[in-house]
């Protein structure tokens, strides 16, 4: 199920398995030295493709990959060698492995399968790891693995050369496998749990807060990376007959890496560009290694020059185009768009979270400590279902700590919270969404390079989690046009005004069908008549829906004319709580907050 229309994803990847055809068709006519170049680059294609799945979508890069691509060799090899030559080379192996004879295709299957059992195990340790953490943990896999190599000799003949592997690998195998692997690659990204590992790569606090499970996002992008990568290990075995543990280590990951960068990480696109271009920058400058004339100037040997011209592929490509030279885009995104014109209003259901429903939400007697700094204090609050409660306060007074808190984005440092009676407080913040409550950030906090609808879709795929992509894409059209941004569907989320990020993010919030919805700041950057505007549709949601929401704002007149009941906070501490009328002439709240000047705005807008 991919959240790209199936026409658009069949066109994609057809276009995918044309160039893979394409390209093994020249490698074949040419014969000799070509065909040999072209099974290289399809192997690698679909190595870095692999590592793609994983540092594409995750955004995480890796250097741990070629792990996998050791095991896959390997294991296919061990399994392939010729039973005499195994007995001789590999005298201690264990007897399933001295007698076992599968075919080709067999062995590539279970080089596959150990390739991927192991991604999984190493995969549940890094996936607890976010950024620069992980990456350095992917590097300390490859070290180990490295490592593990050269000491499990019965199996792997350690440093020495393992040979014997029969060479069954021919241009035709490598562009099957690469077109398997290119699909694979293009499907995940597109698929569910594509897309919400995309949600996590650009914003991880927002997607936790849409309810995506980070962590077990990432796993399956790295088992499955570690799959694709540990079938081109068992290509390139049998490509080269004998290899070395040397062949998985660091200049190769660094060649595959170059090619992962200079075309985009992001992409299946970026994959196949990345790979073509330092397959060029490669066969150019090994020529030119051993010297040669230029217009009767003969130029001097440089050995190294490979290297050096792939870092400055790389160089070059940071500086003018960081995103790599394919962009964040696909092929057929270039050509056709990122999918979808204006949002249309259909389908989707205005059902409240059953967990939710009728249920007040209340935080009580919270508490929150940042080392010395008390941001909240001992405040307590109520929301009840269709009830708006105002949070106001001074800059640094707490009300955004209190709706992380409400939220699960921050634990408590003491206090409770409740929905319905039942305790909710220290759940991890992936499943409040489930519980009904939603939120929007102070600091816009959408998934920059995914469209509008993308950024609707991760909440809606969500909230009904067995609806089928129409009926979620549906859901999501909904909450754009509840929020009056249908026409915006199509376009990326780093690409709107202040106002209509902040719009994108209600309707992504709207989307999980929240029974509560947290809006931190939402008119912040609005003109007075956006502000009205963002008024009535909060007002008619709440009629419509029955949600009760908490709103921040330092706008105090919407404050004042949209809520039922108005919190005051001073310094971490609950100052005031009422009604509107009431809470404006308080006289704490007049004397530590409100001032003259505020109460008279207070009293002009009531
Ligand atoms: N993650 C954090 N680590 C340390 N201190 C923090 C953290 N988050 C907030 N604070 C501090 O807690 C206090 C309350 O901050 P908070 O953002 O909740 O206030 P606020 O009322 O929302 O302010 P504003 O209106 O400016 O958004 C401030 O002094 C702030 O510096």
């Amino acid at each position: 199920m991919t959240v790209t229309p199936f026409r658009t994803m069949v066109l994609a990847c057809l276009g995918l398995v044309a160039f893979v055809a394409a390209v093994a068709g020249l490698g074949l006519a040419a014969g000799g030295g070509m065909e040999r170049t072209v099974t290289v680059f399809l192997i690698s294609l679909i190595a870095v493709a692999g590592m793609g799945i994983y540092s594409g979508n995750t955004g995480i890069l890796s250097f741990g990959h070629l792990s996998f691509m050791a095991i896959g060799a390997y294991a296919s090899g061990v399994l392939t060698m010729p039973l005499a030559m195994r007995s001789m080379t590999l005298p201690n192996l264990p007897g399933f492995l001295a007698g076992a004879e599968p075919g080709f295709v067999a062995a590539l299957v279970i080089a596959v399968a150990v390739a991927t059992v192991f991604a999984l195990v190493v995969g549940l340790v890094i996936s607890k790891l976010n950024g620069a953490a992980a990456t350095i943990a992917t590097l300390a896999l490859l070290i180990i693995t490295h490592g593990l190599i050269i000491g499990g000799r019965d199996f792997t003949r350690g440093s020495q050369s393992f040979f014997g592997v029969p060479r069954e690998t021919t241009i035709v195998v490598a562009a099957i496998g690469c077109a398997i692997a290119l699909v694979a690659a293009r499907l995940y990204r597109d698929s569910v749990p594509g897309l919400k590992t995309r949600a996590a790569r650009e914003d991880a606090i927002a997607a936790e807060a849409m309810g995506v499970r980070i962590r077990w996002q990432r796993l399956l992008a790295w088992t499955l990376s570690g799959a694709v990568v540990g079938l081109s290990g068992a290509l390139i075995a049998h490509y080269l007959g004998a290899f070395s543990p040397k062949k998985f280590y660091f200049v190769d990951t660094f060649l595959l890496l170059a090619m992962l960068i200079v075309g985009g990480m992001t992409t299946v696109t970026g994959a196949v560009v990345g790979a073509v271009a330092i397959t060029l920058v490669i066969e150019v400058l090994r020529r030119l290694e051993g010297g040669f004339d230029l217009a009767g100037f003969a130029f001097p040997e440089l050995f190294g020059a490979t290297q050096i011209g792939i870092g400055l592929a790389i160089l070059f490509v940071m500086f003018r185009r960081a995103d790599g030279l394919a962009g964040l885009k696909e092929w057929d995104e270039w050509l056709f768009g990122q999918g979808g014109g204006t949002a249309a209003s259909v389908g989707g259901t205005d059902a409240v979270p059953p967990a939710a429903q009728a249920r007040v939400l209340e935080g009580r007697d919270l508490t929150k400590r940042f080392a010395g700094l008390i941001a909240v204090n001992d405040v307590s609050i109520a929301v009840a279902p269709g009830a708006i409660v105002g949070l106001i306060g001074p800059n640094g007074s707490g009300k955004s700590t209190l709706l992380n808190m409400l939220s699960g984005v921050l634990p408590a440092t003491g206090g409770d919270i409740r929905l319905g009676g039942a305790r909710i407080a220290g759940m991890p913040a992936h499943r409040f969404p489930g519980l009904g409550i939603a939120r929007t950030f102070q600091n816009i906090r959408l998934f920059d390079t995914l469209t509008v609808r993308q950024n609707v879709m991760v909440s809606a795929l969500i909230r009904w989690p067995r609806a089928s992509i129409a009926e979620a894409t549906g859901n999501a059209d909904r909450a754009l046009t509840d929020m009056g941004i249908a026409q915006i569907a199509a376009r990326r989320a780093d690409t709107l005004s202040y106002g209509d990020k902040r719009r994108v993010e209600i309707a992504r919030a709207l989307a999980l069908n929240p029974a509560f919805l947290f809006l931190d700041e939402p008119a912040a950057g609005m003109n007075r008549e956006e502000t009205d505007a963002l008024m009535g549709t909060l007002n008619a949601l709440r009629e419509r829906r029955g949600l009760g929401i908490v709103i921040v704002d330092h706008d105090l007149p919407l404050i004042i004319r949209l809520c039922d009941r108005v919190l005051v906070l001073n310094e971490g501490r609950l100052i005031a709580e009422g009604e509107p009328e009431e809470v404006q002439r308080h006289p704490a709240v007049v004397e530590a907050y409100l001032g003259r000047k505020h109460s008279q705005d207070l009293a002009e807008a009531s």
